[in-house]
């Protein structure tokens, strides 16, 4: 079964979806290859407007790095291999040529956060909460998400949000601009949601995305994401790391 969707609208846009709900989306190696993949098929395709990227379920977006394959005893380098991949992927997502929407339908945690600022915009059902958690299992981001993050909100809001690693609610994460737009149960349809966009042609849409890509400097983009995968990778081994890692992983054979 496929683990990620990729779906072609016939109102010209793409649809990613992160779909193994029973572990609440949690991304293992080979949602990390599939996702790959997906992009690389969305980057090909020249009449599509736009890609949003969900979750499958009610309950989660994204719960982070699956912590049975990104476990706590991984060595400095093993850690690093594991990494830079979903690295590769979300630099993929960040400079895809079309906009990006994460339609957040449930919580993000760690990496889910990742994938949702790799994204150019957020939009995120009412009552979900949102979490750059790493900094509370002795790591820190490690798919170049964290770096994202500065790119995307106030420095001194992601600097804040990074070291505190707390879960934010919509009105937080509103606030700060990480979130573009918060929708009720009953508003949460793609004819709601998406409208704004439909109306664009393709060209145009690939012109603001290149607009916006222009006023990132790309290759230093690339440099501080690799920087970051790096960082993580030492902050591994670390025990604050393994103990966290284990306390979750012991929790859930009770
Ligand atoms: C790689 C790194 C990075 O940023 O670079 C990261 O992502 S670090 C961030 C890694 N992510 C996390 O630390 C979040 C870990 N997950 C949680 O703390 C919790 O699952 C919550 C997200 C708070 C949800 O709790 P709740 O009690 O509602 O559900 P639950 O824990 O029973 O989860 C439902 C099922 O999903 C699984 N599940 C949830 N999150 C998972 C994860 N990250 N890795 C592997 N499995 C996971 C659970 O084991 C369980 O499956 P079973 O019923 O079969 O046991």
């Amino acid at each position: 079964m496929s683990l990620v969707l990729l779906d072609w609208m016939e109102d010209g846009y793409a649809v990613i979806t992160l779909n193994r709900p029973e572990k609440l989306n949690a991304i293992n190696h080979q949602m990390v290859q599939e996702l790959d993949e997906a992009l690389d098929l969305v980057r090909k395709e020249d009449h599509v407007k736009f890609l949003t990227v969900t979750g499958n379920g009610d309950k989660a977006f994204c719960a982070g790095g699956d912590l049975n394959e990104f476990h706590g005893n991984l060595e400095e380098d093993e850690a690093y291999d594991l990494l830079a991949p979903m690295k590769n992927v979300l630099y993929k997502l960040a400079t895809l040529p079309i906009p990006t929407i994460a339609l957040l339908n449930g919580q993000a945690r760690g990496g889910g956060c990742e994938i949702a600022t790799a994204c150019d915009f957020r939009y995120a059902l009412k009552g979900t909460s949102f979490g750059f958690i790493q900094g509370k299992l002795g790591i820190a981001p490690g798919w170049g998400g964290g770096t994202l993050l500065y790119e995307k909100v106030d420095k001194q809001a992601a600097a804040h949000w990074l070291m505190t690693a707390t879960m934010y609610s919509t009105d937080q994460a509103l606030r700060i601009g990480w979130l573009h737009k918060v929708y009720s149960d009953k508003e949460w349809t793609m004819e709601t949601l998406l409208q704004p966009f439909l109306h664009n042609s393709q060209e145009q849409m690939t012109w603001f995305k290149k607009q916006y890509l222009n006023s990132l400097k790309l290759d230093e983009l690339s440099v501080r994401m690799e920087e970051e995968t790096i960082s993580c990778s030492k902050l591994w081994e670390s025990e604050a790391h393994k103990e966290a890692v284990q306390k979750f992983m012991l929790s859930r054979k009770n």
